[in-house]
């Protein structure tokens, strides 16, 4: 596959979801239909409870539409597949494993070699900023750090796509800068293809190639932005006037 080739494409995708016994079905999904290239960072915006989780979650495998379908690598997707890698707002580590067995986790489940898992543990700390942390449990990090743990558990599988819940929500301002210099660096280094949900306007068009705005339930696409923003990026391109107007742009369709 060519760098720029499609590796997602969502196809007039529905989705209802039954509220209760003898109710109205909710419908959350209208007919959403858009594509995602090979190294792509697409963000998705919306109003609260429009279907964006939801969105993520047929996209991971773990929601089955009612209409349309999901097509990965040309494949239709019918579950979770091992190539793509999901990392939601709360970290949901291991809380029992130390922070190098919950990296470990995965590689120990695919049988991979001891000295290759300890190697490959090792650098990733590495590039998560963590050296000295490699014995700590979870309740003994910060949630920033934690969502480190689970940034380095996901990529260590080396997938193809990362698909991303509000990741960093839950941090506070200075630490969620942070931890999207991080995700901008990680990408540079694997170029995985991410497709991510927040709610903060400034990040969904700081780390995108593309933002899409959807609409209130039942979500519909009503404008999907190119950000053209070289890359690297520095964070001081938010001050940018052109990152004022997507940003004036993307909020005059949430206020
Ligand atoms: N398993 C489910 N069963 C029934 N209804 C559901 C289920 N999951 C989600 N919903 C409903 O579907 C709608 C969309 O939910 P979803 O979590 O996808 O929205 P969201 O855009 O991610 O919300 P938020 O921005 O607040 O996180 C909501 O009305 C929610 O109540």
């Amino acid at each position: 596959m060519k760098v720029n080739d499609t590796i997602l494409k969502i196809n007039n995708i529905e989705k209802n979801y039954a509220a209760g016994e003898d109710s109205e079905k909710v419908h959350v999904l209208n007919s959403l239909s858009f594509s995602v290239k090979k190294g792509e960072i697409v963000s998705i915006v919306g109003p609260s409870g429009c279907g964006k989780s939801t969105l993520l979650n047929i996209v991971a495998g773990f929601e089955k539409t009612d209409g349309g379908g999901v097509f990965y690598n040309n494949t239709r997707v019918f579950g979770p597949n091992s190539e793509i890698a999901v990392v939601f707002q709360a970290p949901e580590l291991f809380l029992w494993l130390t922070v190098s067995e919950n990296i470990a986790f995965g590689l120990n489940i695919k049988k991979e070699d001891k000295q290759v898992i300890k190697d490959k543990v090792s650098d990733f700390i590495k590039l998560v900023n963590l050296e000295g942390f490699e014995k700590f449990y979870p309740n003994q990090l910060s949630i920033g750090m934690q969502q480190r743990v689970a940034l380095a558990r996901a990529l260590i599988l080396s997938p193809n796509m990362l698909i991303m819940d509000e990741p960093f929500s839950a941090l506070d301002y200075q630490t969620r800068i942070m931890m999207q210099k991080l995700l901008l660096k990680l990408w540079d280094k694997f170029k995985m293809t991410i497709l991510f949900v927040t709610h903060d306007v400034e990040e969904a068009i700081f780390l995108a190639d593309k933002t899409i705005v959807l609409s209130k339930r039942p979500a519909k696409i009503i404008d999907e932005i190119i950000v053209p923003f070289e890359r690297p990026r520095q964070i001081s391109i938010i001050a940018d006037n052109e990152f004022s107007k997507l940003k004036s742009r993307v909020l005059g369709y949430l206020m």
